[in-house]
């Protein structure tokens, strides 16, 4: 069973017939008998060489270089305490791993440092960088619309296969979007599954996760409601709009992300298509960002819905007229704005494991503390 698609090995640059399930043929781990990951007890040591060169930094952890000692390749490795979140990301990253646009997880290994239960995942190594800086290095090379839908269409196949799964990423932005090699060669794909979930399974009645980046979050989840895989269109929408122009569609005048005013923004959909830079934007791609940025998910486009779109038909025809995205992200303070980003994640995120239900007598509301004053309980 499983789907079939070709697909490249990080080294190797021979494109192969796989099948999802059973694992692709870079995935050296072993499955048990019901075709779950099996990891590994032994020590990662015996198997890589562990680099001091750090990859990147999350807040879950450090992504490090390592060697394959038989081989001699050069791998990606996260390290991740080893938790009940942590064994979600894991198990649902090699899930979905095997997909020519997904970062691929080789191996993953349990092992005690300093008495420290860790999950260490060693993922194919992308060599290229972030997305946007990408484009940014591309120095006077003119960015077109083209590209960008080529891009997009790459991505959009992640998410196809992602949500084909039943699985919702949540966490889509341009930081989880790396090129395989630097240069203008190399693939797009998409990686982190730290907040990733599955779709189909049932959640305690009325609990809305709010999960998310801010500039790429769903405006229902702003307003915690219930979300699911309309979060992830929403992001493909913010990235689309940041690839045709170099800036996110609910901008900061001030440069500051996250203002009140912005916050309202996102709630209400409210953006715009300013001139000159969307000038010579082609009318397709304007009205596919519309269906992603619908603030009703129920309105908002599937990404069933977003392969069939005429922009994402019609790649070669698209115009190949010069964008303003490569000058406009030059000027965008990129690292300042994800720094903000950043804080303002961890302190908007609350995810199921995070909420706790206090009881009556700890409570500090005003109306119970009134109540119980009155001597008045429920039963
Ligand atoms: N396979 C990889 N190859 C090269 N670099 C990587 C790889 N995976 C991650 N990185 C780098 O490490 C950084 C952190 O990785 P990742 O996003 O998986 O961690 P995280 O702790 O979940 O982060 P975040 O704070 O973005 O949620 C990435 O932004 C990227 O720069």
């Amino acid at each position: 069973m499983g789907n079939s698609f070709s697909f490249k090995t990080p080294k190797d640059k021979t494109t192969r017939k796989v099948t999802v399930v059973p694992p692709p043929k870079t995935d050296r781990r072993e499955r048990n008998s019901s075709g779950n990951m099996a990891f590994h007890s032994h020590p990662v040591t015996q198997d890589y060489r562990i680099s001091r060169n750090i990859l990147g930094v999350g807040i879950n952890g450090k992504v490090v270089e390592c060697e394959h000692r038989a081989s001699g390749e050069k791998y990606a490795l996260k390290v991740l305490r080893d938790v009940p979140k942590a064994r979600r990301e894991i198990e649902l990253h090699v899930a979905a791993s095997g997909h020519p646009h997904i970062v691929a997880v080789l191996d993953v290994y349990e092992n005690a440092y300093n008495e420290v239960q860790c999950l260490l995942v060693v993922m194919e190594k992308m060599e290229g960088g972030e997305l946007f800086s990408r484009i940014q290095e591309r120095g006077g090379t003119a960015f077109t619309e083209r590209e960008a839908a080529h891009i997009m269409r790459d991505i959009c196949g992640a998410v196809a296969h992602l949500h084909s799964m039943n699985i919702a990423h949540r966490d889509i932005k341009p930081e989880n979007l790396l090129y395989t090699e630097a240069g203008t060669r190399g693939q797009i794909k998409l990686t982190d599954f730290g907040f990733a979930k599955r779709t189909n399974e049932s959640e305690p009645q009325g609990l809305a996760t709010a999960c998310f980046t801010p500039y790429y979050c769903a405006p229902e989840v702003l307003g915690s409601e219930k979300y699911d895989k309309s979060c992830d269109l929403w992001s493909i929408g913010v990235v689309m709009y940041i690839l045709l122009c170099g800036y996110p569609p609910f901008f900061s005048a001030h440069g500051l992300p996250m203002s009140p005013g912005m916050k309202s923004r996102i709630k209400s959909g409210h953006y715009t298509f300013p001139s000159p830079e969307w000038d010579c934007v082609s009318q397709a791609a304007k009205d596919l960002i519309t269906k992603l940025l619908k603030t009703d998910p129920a309105e908002r486009y599937t990404i069933d819905q977003v392969m069939a779109h005429k922009w994402t038909q019609t790649l070669t025809r698209l115009p190949d007229t010069p964008l303003c995205t490569a000058f406009n992200l030059e000027k965008a303070e990129w690292p300042e704005m994800q720094d903000e980003m950043e804080k303002t994640l961890a302190s908007m995120r609350v995810d199921k494991e995070d909420i706790h239900i206090k009881s009556l007598a700890d409570s500090k509301n005003r109306l119970l503390e009134k109540r119980k004053a009155a001597g008045k309980t429920d039963h």
